[in-house]
């Protein structure tokens, strides 16, 4: 981006965005697309975490891995890849050559050439209509907050004395760190553990839950803790870091874990200090985020917030949606609502894990919902491919509505968009059975799951008294016809 000094900084502007990631690149474009004066103040690189340090890369790392790890498995195929070995350094190339392969969608050009103004330089605001970037004042009717989430570093005796790494900074890792320990094991934990150590890392995770994923369904925590230790990680729950020492983490149960490379992964912060919220009357909760309506509007009638800063789950396509919402209800007025019923996820780990809508541990809360589940032995692409580890649960209200769904398996997060849209469009398991679906895939999961549960319902005794009944008419009719 061109350096502050150089470039011209409007005065005033309808809508000024603060920070261009996923949230405030889809606000800038929308409010642009309205045809509203549009200034964007970016700090760094416009793209954010997705794009630099989050989802690209990880995603990247992944697939390097689990390259690695289908030629390992390649035996029980009948394939023999012996000697594995593991270039980090063209693993690393291959990751910046996602990363600068999807840069241009999120470039200064592209944002420019949606007449949006970047503007190079960190924000903040100096009054509820106005904010500094260096030694330029601009004044706004409208602000978007977009300034996301940092990686959380625990308060840890002498961890500043080791150079640890977070997910913002391990991509600048050079070689393959021979044991490289994880604490949290979380989403970035455990995709980034079982990453690495499908690369060749010796990997421990730290986890001070009961077990990894904890907010998953414990299921498919369970599936992909197995999957990890099948990798070789080691799997250390509900036990945390006490204190660093040299280049071991003390665990508060006494044991030591000697380490080359200690990656943090507790959580993310919102980035909502140093940027004046006081000074623009937008409060922030206890743990920090920006308070917002359900119309993302924050204490400031005038200032609205998008992304990971809200406190709302900390996902691409949530703070892409913000981004929308947000710029729609600044410049147009209009008083769109945050859906926060469901949000799809997935966890990129193998297996997948992917859910939308209530998940299966609220299920069991909630009076006249149920769960129908189906084994992916039941798959036939799983049976194909040897990857029946994994199953589908879908959640069905009394009306037999599909109002959840977890899948567990590879490419659970192809297979979740379907349910993302019964879901969202209230179908019911009738509607699911009776539309065909090719075979063999993964979405046959489901697909079967549906039809299994309209034959239950079929086989309820009025149900089936009924079909029997008209059957036999039918047959007595055709008889007298023949007759
Ligand atoms: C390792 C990892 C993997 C992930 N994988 C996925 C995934 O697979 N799928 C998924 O949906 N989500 C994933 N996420 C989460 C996803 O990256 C975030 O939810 C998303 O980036 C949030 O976007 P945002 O716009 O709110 O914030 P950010 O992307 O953080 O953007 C905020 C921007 O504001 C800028 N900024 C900060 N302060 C200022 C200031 N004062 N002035 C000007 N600019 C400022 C920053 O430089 C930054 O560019 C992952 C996260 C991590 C860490
Ligand atoms: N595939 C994806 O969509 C994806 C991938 C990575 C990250 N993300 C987003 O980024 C967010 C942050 O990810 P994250 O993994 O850092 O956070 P997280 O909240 O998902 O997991 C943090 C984990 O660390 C554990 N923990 C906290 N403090 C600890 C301590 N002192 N010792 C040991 N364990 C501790 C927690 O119990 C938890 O399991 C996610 O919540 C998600 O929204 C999404």
């Amino acid at each position: 981006m061109a350096p502050q000094s150089a470039q011209s900084v409007p005065r005033s502007a309808d809508l000024v965005v603060l920070g261009g990631g996923s949230a405030g690149i889809v606000a800038a474009k929308t409010a642009a697309g309205f045809g509203a004066k549009v200034v964007l103040v970016e700090r760094d690189r416009t793209g954010g975490d997705c794009l630099w340090t989050g989802c690209v890369p990880s995603k990247a790392l992944l697939a390097a891995a689990s390259v690695a790890a289908a030629m390992r498995r390649g035996q029980a195929f009948g394939i023999d890849a012996s000697n594995v070995t593991v270039d980090f350094s063209r693993v690393m190339t291959h990751v910046q050559g996602a990363i600068e392969t999807i840069a241009p969608v999120d470039s200064p050009d592209t944002l420019r050439a949606a007449n949006v103004n970047v503007v190079s330089g960190t924000a903040h605001f100096t009054g509820p209509r106005s904010l500094a970037v260096g030694a330029n004042t601009i004044t706004f009717g409208q602000a978007v907050i977009a300034t996301g989430a940092a990686p959380a570093v625990p308060k840890l005796p002498s961890l500043d004395q080791v150079d640890y790494l977070t997910s913002e900074t391990i991509w600048g890792l050079t070689e393959l760190p021979p044991r490289l320990t994880v604490l949290g094991g979380g989403s970035v934990g455990c995709e980034l553990a079982q990453a690495f150590a499908r690369l060749g890392s010796a990997v421990t995770i730290v986890e001070a839950a009961e077990s990894l994923l904890p907010a998953e369904d414990r299921d498919a925590a369970a599936l992909v803790t197995q999957s990890l230790i099948d990798d070789g990680v080691d799997v250390l729950t509900r036990t945390t870091a006490e204190s660093v020492t040299g280049r071991a983490l003390v665990l508060t149960d006494g044991r030591r874990l000697e380490f080359d490379s200690l990656l943090v992964a507790v959580g993310r912060k919102p980035r909502t200090t140093s940027i004046g919220l006081d000074t623009a009357g937008v409060t922030v909760d206890r743990r920090g985020f920006v308070t917002v309506d359900k119309h993302l509007r924050t204490t400031n009638p005038r200032i609205w917030a998008a992304g990971d800063l809200t406190g709302h789950p900390q996902f691409t396509h949530t703070a892409g949606m913000h981004g929308s919402i947000a710029a729609t209800n600044a410049i147009l007025g209009l008083r769109r609502t945050v859906d926060r019923t469901g949000t799809p996820r997935v966890t990129f780990t193998d297996p997948e894990i992917a859910v939308d809508g209530i998940d299966t541990e609220a299920a069991q809360r909630i009076p006249g919902l149920h769960v129908h589940t189906l084994g992916h032995e039941h798959v036939d692409r799983a049976v194909a491919e040897r990857e029946t580890r994994g199953f589908t649960k879908l959640v069905l209200d009394g009306k037999h509505r599909i109002v959840g769904a977890t899948v567990v398996g590879p490419r659970a997060g192809e297979t979740i968009g379907e349910m993302v849209l019964a879901i969202k469009q209230g179908l019911r398991t009738r509607d699911l059975a009776g539309t065909t679906h090719p075979y063999p895939t993964y979405n046959d999961a489901p697909w079967n799951a549906s039809i299994a549960d309209v034959r239950s319902q079929l086989a309820r005794p009025i149900v089936s008294g009924t079909i029997t009944t008209l059957a036999r008419v039918r047959r007595m009719w055709q008889r007298r016809l023949t007759n």
